[in-house]
């Protein structure tokens, strides 16, 4: 029955997209560690060399890992913004209450790495999740994903917000 195979396709598309949902959250709770390592430093939110160095990474794996580039930079580019949304609420936060900014200051470098690393799987779910970001049920699956995500990572309205905002370009 069209009923039963539309269920069944919705659950492998819920497969592909929750590893998709949850490795962006994952992405975005480094944003609270970047956020951390500038915060009095003087260095900006916005690094558009470092942006470019990482979009044109994820180009190359993407193309290895047999995913649209043209996509995949679409996505991380929204990863790169949610990614910001979320340092500067922070950095707005801890302007307006000092007594909640980090006592310590992470190494970006160190943090880097490890964007670096959710950034190489990120590239395989998206080249995994390539059949249900083309479905026509795709953004209907991933509402379900980003609910999904927002309660097993316990994420805040300003994290939910921002995973949101991530996920703008995945669907189509
Ligand atoms: C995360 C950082 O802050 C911003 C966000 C980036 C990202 O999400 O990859 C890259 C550069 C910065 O514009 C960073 O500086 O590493």
């Amino acid at each position: 029955a069209p009923t039963a195979s539309a269920a069944t396709a919705g659950q492998g598309a819920v497969a592909q997209l929750h590893p998709l949902s949850a490795l962006s959250a994952q992405r975005l709770a480094t944003a609270d560690l970047v956020a951390a390592a500038k915060y009095g430093t003087g260095s900006p939110v916005d690094d558009p060399a470092r942006e470019q160095q990482v979009l044109d990474a994820v180009a190359r794996q993407a193309e290895e890992a047999g995913a649209d580039p043209g996509a995949t930079v679409r996505i991380f580019r929204d990863q790169i913004e949610a990614n910001k949304v979320v340092q500067r609420a922070l950095h707005r936060k801890w302007d307006a209450d000092p007594a909640s900014a980090p006592a310590e200051r992470p190494d970006l470098a160190e943090v880097r790495e490890r964007i670096n690393r959710l950034n190489g799987e990120l590239v395989g779910a998206i080249a995994a999740s390539a059949p249900a970001r083309g479905a026509p049920y795709c953004a209907g699956v991933l509402t379900v994903t980003t609910a999904h995500v927002r309660h097993e990572q316990r994420l805040d309205a300003l994290h939910t917000v921002a995973l949101v905002r991530a996920s703008r370009s995945v669907c189509g």
